[in-house]
C-alpha cells in the first residue's frame, strides 16, 4: 500500500483546503513526498471550488526538514535527476498557484522547507524561540540554486538575501519576522485560527484581480526555470555527484546524528 505524505482537508464551504505535511520524524522532501505534494497542488488548482491554501505539519515541532539528504547522497546521477525535477515541480505549484497559499509555520523549517514557506503568499510562524527558519545551504556546503534565491530575494529584498545566503542563516521567530521572512507571529494553539482569518481577508480581493498581479509579480522567475529547466536539473546533477560535495553531504548527515546522541 502506498505510503501518504500528506493529507489534504477540503473546506467546501469557505472553499479553502488545508495542507497538513506528515511524514515523521521530520518532514524531509523525498522524492515520492514532492510527487506526492505536487498532484495535491495539482488537483486542488483544477478543483474550482478551492480558491486558498493553508499549509502546515502535523509532525511536532517541525514544519518541514528541507530536501531529503539520502535523496543526494550516494545515489545515481539518474536518481539525483529525478529528484532534481521533483523538486523543481513542488516549487513551479507552489509557487505559481493561482490560489492564495498560506503557510501556518509551527515548527523549524530549514532550507527546502523555507523554500516552501517564502513561496506562499504570506506566512504566520508559531512564536517558539527554539523554532527557525531560513536558508542554510552553504551550512552543508551547497548552493541554493537561482530560483531558491530570487524566490528569497522577493520576500525579503535583495540586501538581505546576500546576507542570508552567504552566512546560511537560521532565524529564531522575532529575527524571523523583523526580516521579513515572515509576515506575522502566533502562539501555537491560535496558530491556525489566524490563519484562517487571515484567508478570509485575503478571499475578499475578487480572485482574478489578485491572481494576475500575483503571476505580475512571479512570473518572470517562474518563465525563467521554465526556459532552463533541463540545463538546472543537469547543473545540479553535476554538482552534487562531485566527490567534494558528496564528501560534504556525508559529514553534514554525521554532524545530524552525532547531535542526536
Ligand atoms: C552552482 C549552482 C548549484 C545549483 C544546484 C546545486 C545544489 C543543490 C542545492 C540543494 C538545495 C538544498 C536544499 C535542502 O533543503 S538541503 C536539506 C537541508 N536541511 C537541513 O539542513 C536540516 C537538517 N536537519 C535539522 O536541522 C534537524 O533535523 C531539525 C529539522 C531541526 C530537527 O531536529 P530534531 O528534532 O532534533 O531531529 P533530528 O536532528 O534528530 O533528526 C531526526 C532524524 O531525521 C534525520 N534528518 C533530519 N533532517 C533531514 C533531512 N533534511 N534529510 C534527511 N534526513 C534528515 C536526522 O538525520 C535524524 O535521523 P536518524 O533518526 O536516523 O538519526
Amino acid at each position: 500500500q502506498r505510503r501518504m505524505f500528506t493529507n489534504v482537508e477540503m473546506d467546501n464551504s469557505t472553499g479553502v483546503a488545508v495542507i497538513k505535511m506528515n511524514s515523521p520524524p521530520v518532514n524531509s522532501l523525498s522524492l515520492e513526498f514532492l510527487t506526492e505534494f505536487a498532484i495535491n497542488m495539482e488537483k486542488l488548482e483544477m478543483d474550482r471550488g478551492c480558491r486558498g491554501v493553508i499549509l502546515t505539519s502535523s509532525v511536532p515541532r517541525i514544519f518541514s526538514a528541507g530536501l531529503d539528504i539520502t535523496e543526494m547522497y550516494g545515489k545515481t546521477p539518474e536518481h539525483c535527476g529525478a529528484f532534481w525535477r521533483a523538486v523543481q515541480e513542488m516549487w513551479l505549484k507552489l509557487y505559481g498557484s493561482s490560489m492564495i497559499t498560506i503557510a501556518a509555520i509551527n515548527g523549524s523549517s530549514p532550507a527546502g522547507g523555507c523554500l516552501m514557506a517564502i513561496s506562499c503568499d504570506y506566512r504566520i510562524m508559531t512564536d517558539y524561540p527554539k523554532y527557525s527558519i531560513g536558508l542554510n545551504e552553504t551550512k552543508l556546503g551547497i548552493v541554493a540554486p537561482f530560483w531558491f534565491k530570487d524566490t528569497m530575494i522577493n520576500c525579503i529584498g535583495n540586501r538581505a538575501t546576500e546576507h542570508s545566503l552567504q552566512l546560511g542563516l537560521q532565524y529564531n521567530p522575532p529575527e524571523a519576522l523583523k526580516v521579513g521572512l515572515v509576515d506575522q507571529l502566533e502562539t501555537e494553539d491560535k496558530l491556525m485560527t489566524t490563519a484562517s482569518s487571515v484567508m478570509s481577508q485575503w478571499l475578499a480581493i475578487p480572485d482574478h484581480a489578485r491572481q494576475i498581479t500575483k503571476s505580475m509579480m512571479r512570473k518572470p522567475i517562474i518563465d525563467q526555470l521554465l526556459r532552463q529547466r533541463e540545463a538546472d536539473v543537469q547543473n545540479f546533477v553535476k554538482f552534487i555527484t562531485k566527490d567534494s560535495i558528496q564528501k560534504s553531504l556525508q559529514m553534514y548527515m554525521e554532524m545530524l546524528k552525532q547531535k542526536k546522541g
